[in-house]
């Protein structure tokens, strides 16, 4: 780690997908709002490969790599991960996929990684769906989800709505200032939020 030919290797596989012209939409919400609901249909009609964030994460810790018990921990807790272990995953996804086109769910969440993104893989994203959903009906959501999810609990589900607030609004925020944010109402059954969806995209 942190040795010159890393960090060549690190620049090249970056232009690498800067040369490529890849387009990048970051799917944006709080816990439950409905962002790998939406994703798995919106690959379905449009090609685009669906990168989310938590589950590259998940699959981290289940692989039995070094960084599993801090991310397990992490996720536990309801924070958010260090940038250079989210982006890794999503930059080795992004060139494993073949694909030009991503949908990236969950990324970025705080100021750090979004500004680290953009410094590794000198990506903007085309725009940015946010999913915007009340918190009663994201909480009503998460406890019904049944995937087994460790941070599927009341308590760490309130820890996230708190870091969604603190942290990932700014983001969404910052996005909204360059005009890039297509905000959709997420409280709405699942085929009313896939036809607005849908409409961001034609
Ligand atoms: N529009 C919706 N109305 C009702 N339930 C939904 C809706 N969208 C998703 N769900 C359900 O809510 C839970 C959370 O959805 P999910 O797509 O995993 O959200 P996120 O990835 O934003 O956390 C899942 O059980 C999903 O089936
Ligand atoms: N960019 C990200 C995305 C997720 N995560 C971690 O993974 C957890 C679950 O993220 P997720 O996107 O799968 O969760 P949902 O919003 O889909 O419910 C988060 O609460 C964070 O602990 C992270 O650290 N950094
Ligand atoms: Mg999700």
């Amino acid at each position: 780690m942190g040795t010159v030919a890393d960090s060549a290797n690190k620049e090249a596989s970056g232009s690498l997908l800067a040369n490529k012209k890849v387009t990048v939409v970051f799917v944006l919400g709080g816990p439950g709002s409905g962002k790998g609901t939406q994703c798995a249909n919106i690959v379905q009609q449009f090609g685009y490969t669906h990168l989310s964030a938590g589950d590259l994460l998940r699959a981290e810790i289940k692989s039995g790599s070094e960084n599993g018990t801090m991310i397990q921990n992490m996720i536990k807790e309801g924070k958010i991960v260090p940038s250079e272990v989210t982006i890794k995953l999503l930059h080795r996804a992004m060139l494993e996929s073949g694909n030009d086109k991503f949908l990236i769910d969950g990324f970025p969440r705080n100021e750090e990684n979004r500004a680290a993104f953009e410094a590794v893989t000198k990506i903007e994203p085309a725009f940015v769906l946010y999913f915007d959903c009340p918190e009663e009906e994201m909480e009503r959501r998460l406890l019904g989800r049944n995937q087994g999810r460790e941070d599927d609990n009341i308590e760490t589900i309130r820890k996230r709505f708190k870091v969604f607030l603190d942290s990932s609004l700014p983001v969404i925020e910052y996005y909204n200032s360059k005009g890039k944010v297509h905000k959709i109402d997420a409280a709405k059954p699942v085929e009313d939020v896939f036809a607005a969806t849908k409409a961001v995209f034609a």
